[in-house]
Parts: C-alpha cells; structure tokens; sequence
C-alpha cells in the first residue's frame, strides 16, 4: 500500500511536466469523485498533509480549513497541476462549507507536545477543540469517514464518538484513530536492525497511541530477517513506543512529528479511499471501536471497505513478552478512554 501510494505520487511527479498527459493519465483511470477535508490545515501537520492529498490522485476536492492562514496555504496548494480543486476556508462561519459533501474528513486541529509534556497534557485544550469540530461534523458531513491525528487519540476518539451519538449520527465503521505513524517507525526502526529493506517491511502495532499503549508485535514482522535477541526486541518495542518523544525533544519545544506524521496521515486517508472506492484487501492497523479486548476502542489491523471498518482483525499470536505489553497498556488505555467519553457527556 506505501509503495503503491509512493508510486501514484511519483507517477503524478512524472507526468506533472505536461499538463494534457496528467489530464489523460487520470482520464484513463477513472475513480469516482472524492471530497477530503483537513481541519487544522494551516498547522505543522496539515500544511504538508495538505500538499500530500494534493497530490493524491482519488481526491477530486480538497477543502483546507483552519482558525487562520488558510487562505495562503490554499492558494499555494491549489497551483499544482493534480486532479483535485482546492479551497481554502477560514473561521466558524466556514466551517460548514468546509464539511459538506465530504467523504473523508482529517483532523489534525489541536496544540502538540513540547519536551516534558505527555499527549495526556493535550487532553484540556484538545479535547474541547475535538468536540466542537466533531459537532460540526455531526451537522454538515455525519457520512464522512473521520481520521482523527489530533492528541491525545487514545481520548479523542471516544469524545468524537460520544459526540456522534449524541447527534444520532455514529457509525462506529467510519470513526478511526490515526496510529499508522506508530506503524512507519516500528517498521523504520525494525528494518534498520533486522537488516531488511524497509520497503518491504510490515509489523503490526496494536493497543493506543501514547507511551506504553503503543505495542508493536515485531514477532509478526515480514519480512524475517537475521534474529533479534530479546534486548534488542525490547528496545525496538521501547524506541517506538517513545518514537514521539524523540521527535519532540529533538525539536526542542517547537512542537512535534509533523513531517512524518503527515506522510503516516497521508498513507491512512489513501487507505480510506481505496477502501472507499471498493478497492479489496486494504488494511492498515488502527484505533476503532473494537471487541478483539475488553477495551470499547482497540488499535489492530482493521480490513477497510466501502463503508469504512469492514472487519476489525484479531491480534494474532503473541509471543509471552508482547502478551506482558497487553496487560500493562489495558489500565492506561481504559482510563484515557473514561475520561474521554466523561468530558463529552460534561
Ligand atoms: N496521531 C498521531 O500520530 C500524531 C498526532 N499529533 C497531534 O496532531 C495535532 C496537531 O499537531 P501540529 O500540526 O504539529 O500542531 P500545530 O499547532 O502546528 O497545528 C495545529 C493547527 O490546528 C489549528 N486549530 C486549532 N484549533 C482549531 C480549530 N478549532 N479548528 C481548526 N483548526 C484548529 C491551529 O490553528 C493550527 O494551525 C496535535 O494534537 C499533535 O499532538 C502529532 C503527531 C502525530
Ligand atoms: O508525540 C507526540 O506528541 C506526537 C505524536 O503523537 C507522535 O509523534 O507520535
């Protein structure tokens, strides 16, 4: 699916240098007519976020909204000569223009870390920022697939899903938790020490998106390479587990992951339209609502399809180690998840 994204983007690159070859490129492969929208388009992660689903070639609409500075970042995007329209739209009055007729709504809104922070220290300013789009949501576009990026994720998808049931409009199929950054460092940082090409690697990352709820299951990365010991297996666990700490305190309070983050973001909403366009065997791993635990929301491979989740996958086998990291995330993630679904009901 990465590469396959990778070569639509390169193809597009390609046959940008003339402009009736782009035209008849996509003429050629028809794909039904598509709307994405990025709240918090003017941020770290949506500005590159906004340039990668530009160049995607599903998209046939772009709408870019933030409080500020959409219009710059709308009116640069706009001059690339792919498939979708873009528009740039600012402030609550736009909000809903912004929303309608939208398939696939991103949502990276919201303040990032800076170094000593936990994603859990977002919960105060994100939290109300999350309820607020997601009401807007319910109202303007409630058949949208929602990719939710801003933090702390393991809250902000029940307080989305709260929202929506309230608003009478939730499909616990269309609601998803973006955790495929998670999966882009496991499988970075397991092919450097496995001695793969991290082309070709997978590995499945399952629980939440903060600190220990992180759980990569490297006993099911492909391809094998040479033997990891069990210290390198815990590190590996642990370097990705802190992957976003490591951004942010190398970017020393000037916030965090936002160039991989748009790529991991780019990656899963491209995932969503294939689904969406009926394309078969798209799975990527993400935060959903689950029953594979006893936890209400769960990240796992999750089959994607016409109507979103088509199947939420089990974990598989797990090695003893990996079955230690499930136990110790279940408490966090079940009390990041109360406390989401509290504030919502507030
Ligand atoms: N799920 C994941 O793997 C990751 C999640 N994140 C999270 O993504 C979020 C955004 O990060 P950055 O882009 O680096 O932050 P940023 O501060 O650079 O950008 C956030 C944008 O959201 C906008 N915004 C604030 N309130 C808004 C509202 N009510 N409606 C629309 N837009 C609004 C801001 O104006 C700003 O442009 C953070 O919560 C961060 O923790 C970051 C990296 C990875
Ligand atoms: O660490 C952060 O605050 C941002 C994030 O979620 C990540 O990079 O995985």
């Amino acid at each position: 699916m990465r590469a396959s994204m990778l070569r639509s983007i390169e193809t597009v690159l390609k046959r940008s240098s003339s402009s009736h070859v782009v035209r008849r490129s996509f003429g050629s492969e028809p794909s039904p007519d598509r709307k994405v929208t990025v709240l918090g388009a003017a941020g770290g992660i949506g500005q590159p976020l906004a340039l990668l689903m530009k160049l995607n070639p599903l998209v046939s609409k772009l709408a870019l909204y933030d409080i500020a500075a959409t219009p710059g970042v709308a009116a640069d995007v706009s001059h690339i000569n792919t498939r979708s329209e873009v528009k740039g739209y600012m402030g609550d009055d736009q909000l809903g223009e912004a929303l309608e007729g939208s398939d696939v709504v991103i949502i990276p809104a919201g303040v990032p870390r800076k170094p000593g922070m936990t994603r859990d220290d977002l919960f105060n300013i994100n939290a109300g920022i999350v309820k607020s789009l997601c009401t807007a949501i319910a109202k303007y576009c409630p058949n949208a697939v929602i990719n939710m990026i801003s933090n702390p994720v393991n809250s902000t998808v029940p307080i989305a899903a709260e929202v929506f049931k309230k608003a009478g409009t939730y499909d616990e199929k269309k609601l998803f938790g973006v955790t495929t950054l998670d999966v882009v460092r496991a499988r970075t940082f397991y092919a450097g020490k496995a001695g793969v090409n991290v082309a070709d690697v997978d590995v499945p990352v399952v629980g939440g998106h903060a600190g220990i709820t992180i759980l990569p299951l490297f006993s099911q990365a492909t391809p094998r390479g040479s033997n990891l010991s069990d210290e390198e297996i815990t590190a590996l666990t642990k370097r990705t587990q802190d992957g976003g700490t490591e951004v942010v305190e190398a970017k020393a309070g000037k916030g965090s992951a936002t160039l991989s983050m748009a790529y991991a973001g780019a990656v899963f909403a491209n995932a969503c339209l294939k689904g969406l366009n009926g394309v078969p065997d798209i799975v990527e791993c993400s935060y959903v609502q689950s029953t594979i635990t006893e936890l209400p929301f769960f990240a796992s491979k999750v089959r994607l399809g016409k109507n979103g989740v088509e199947e939420v996958l089990g974990l598989g086998n797990l090695t003893d180690f990996e079955k230690q990291g499930l136990e110790n995330l279940k408490s966090e993630l079940q009390s990041s998840i109360e406390k989401g679904i509290k504030f919502a009901n507030a």
